[in-house]
């Protein structure tokens, strides 16, 4: 046995690229892409991409050297998914919400040799550019800088010379690209969104963007011809890995510029959606769309969710407007999704609000990784299947990152006894499905006691008069720390602090519940629509323990 060899015939490195050269041969007539009146088939794509790519090999760019993009959803950064690789360079989608410092920030970190950018975005990026360049005192190299111009009414460039459609026009359609001799090679960097701590730049080899893409489209059921809108942010995990999995299913590409409600609702009924996903944050935008931006949805709509946990209660709403949402938990550092709640058909049987609850769970580990636990993180021990015993998540297999770029320290700090561990507090249920419970920063810990805000903002959730809501620790006298709700009202003043209070001693342990409820107009969020928790618990400590009136609500009782 030991003597077969591994050959030309028998052995290709895994990797996402394969997707569209197939995509051009099997579903060469079939639409790839739809942005406003522009639309691609599968076939006239690859050929774009190969353009491409010789282009950006013209450039001088070498095996690992970074091609960072700045761009909203646009067939541009789409077809920078697989050219950007097939050229042997390495793919850094930068978040389009961040500001020119922090855009400054990657581009230095990531040492960028070409910098391609929205004409929408010329804006940050010039100034991005500036700062780049007056902190690099003359030592770091510039990118150069490549404009996407409006694909659909083209402007004329602004910001250096070159241009994408020039890129595409000049390239040749022959070339396929750069052999690619190790899977493990990257193919790319992602940052991290910064919610604990600093964003770090999390690196991608083509066989974990392999491994994870098939995994999804799996753990999805995507069919072929699925119709995908892109409501979520390419530069997110590469759209969770979709960017390549759309081509391996040779589904069609819905591209839209800005995710709101009437965007989104429009795109549905036009093109027939049949697959989106998105953050929890975004079924608020379409829940609370006006009449006139609102479509009914006739077709069979399926959202993938996850970045932040979905309340049981959104999930329900949601599924009442007609979508049918699947729910995932997953980490930049995972290539997207590594947890998916697998429905078991023999919960449709159960009462409505049960199975929503169910829902709400993060789930089972996805096909391609190799294994999943929570563990206790002193003992490393494994936790019960008890559904109550926290632990931290851990995960191992072939789509977890290669590691932080340029960060040894952090890279081992994340890497422990063969597991990655996600920062995540998480229980495992009898059924083996796993549910988070916070992450491991935000755990409140009252009276040596660990107290789980996600699941206060689940029962907070649940009030009518409450749009969103988010829970920390601020300092308490006695237990050390105790749980603060900071939370939005749908109707400013339709409530009041006693009553929230109230409520909550009703469906909380009593040493649950919060000493103190701000009402606030907005939640401080990152730019992918997490709570930043750490700015509210600064907030949290200038704030007044509540303490009357004291015969509604014994607050000080903690047990
Ligand atoms: N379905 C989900 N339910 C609950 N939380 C989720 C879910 N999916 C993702 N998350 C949270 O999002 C985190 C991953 O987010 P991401 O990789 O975008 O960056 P970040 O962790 O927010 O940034 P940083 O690591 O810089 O603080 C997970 O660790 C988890 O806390």
């Amino acid at each position: 046995m030991n003597k077969l060899a591994k050959s030309l015939a028998n052995y290709v490195p895994l990797t996402p690229v394969t997707f569209i050269k197939r995509a051009s041969v099997v579903y060469s007539n079939r639409t790839s892409i739809i942005y406003g009146r522009t639309s691609f088939t599968w076939r006239q794509t690859y050929e774009r991409c190969c353009r491409l790519s010789y282009s950006l090999r013209s450039l001088n760019l070498y095996r690992n050297d970074v091609v960072s993009v700045l761009a909203p959803n646009i067939p541009a950064l789409y077809e920078m998914h697989f050219a950007v690789p097939m050229a042997g360079a390495v793919l850094n989608a930068i978040n389009t919400r961040l500001d020119a410092k922090n855009i400054a920030a990657i581009l230095r970190h990531s040492e960028a040799k070409v910098f391609f950018v929205d004409y929408e975005y010329v804006p940050q990026a010039s100034v991005a550019l500036r700062l780049l360049m007056v902190g690099s005192k003359g030592q770091h190299r510039m990118p150069l800088v490549v404009e996407i111009d409006d694909i659909n009414k083209p402007k004329g460039v602004s910001l250096g010379k070159l241009e994408y459609e020039q890129l595409i026009n000049d390239g040749n359609p022959e070339y396929s690209g750069e052999k690619l001799e190790d899977e493990w090679d990257a193919i790319a960097l992602n940052y991290t969104s910064g919610t604990t701590s600093e964003p770090k730049g999390v690196v991608y080899s083509h066989r974990g963007a392999f491994l994870s893409t098939m995994s999804l489209i799996q753990g999805w059921e995507m069919g072929t011809e699925a119709v995908f809108l892109w409501s979520l942010p390419m530069f997110h995990c590469n759209g969770w890995t979709f960017t390549w999995g759309v081509a391996a299913r040779g589904g069609t590409n819905v591209c839209i510029r800005n995710t709101t409600a009437e965007e989104i609702y429009k795109s549905i009924s036009t093109h027939n959606v049949t697959h989106m996903c998105c953050a929890p944050v975004v079924f608020n935008i379409l829940l609370e769309a006006k009449a006139h931006e609102r479509r009914r949805i006739i077709s069979n709509v399926n959202i993938l969710t996850g970045g932040a946990p979905p309340a049981a209660a959104l999930l329900e709403k949601m599924e009442d407007l007609g979508f049918h949402i699947t729910h995932a938990y997953g980490l930049t550092e995972a290539t997207g999704p590594a947890l998916v709640c697998e429905w078991q058909s023999k919960w449709n049987q159960l009462p409505r609000d049960q199975q929503m609850r169910l829902k709400a769970r993060q789930g089972v580990s996805i096909l391609t990784l190799a294994d999943v636990d929570v563990k206790n993180k002193k003992t490393m021990e494994s936790v019960p299947h008890d559904g109550k015993t926290m632990g931290e998540i851990v995960l191992r297999g072939s789509s977890i990152m290669k590691g932080y770029l340029k960060d040894e320290k952090e890279t081992a700090k994340a890497f422990q006894k063969g597991w990655f561990l996600t920062g995540d507090v998480g229980v495992i249920h009898p059924d083996g499905y796993i549910e988070i419970k916070d992450r491991s920063k935000d755990v409140i810990v009252s009276g040596g006691e660990n107290i789980s805000s996600v699941e206060l903002e689940a029962i907070l959730l649940k009030h009518p008069v409450i749009l969103e809501a988010a829970v920390v620790a601020m300092p308490h006298p006695r237990w050390g720390e105790s749980p603060c709700a900071f939370v939005v009202l749908r109707k400013t003043g339709s409530t009041t602090e006693t009553e929230i209070l109230a409520y909550c001693m009703k469906y909380m342990s009593k040493f649950m519940v919060p000493k103190k409820v701000e009402f606030v107009e907005v939640l401080p969020k990152t730019e992918t629509g997490k709570v930043l928790k750490k700015e509210l618990r600064e907030v949290a400590k200038t704030l007044k323990i509540y303490n009357k009136p004291r015969k509604t609500i014994d607050l000080e009782m903690n047990v």
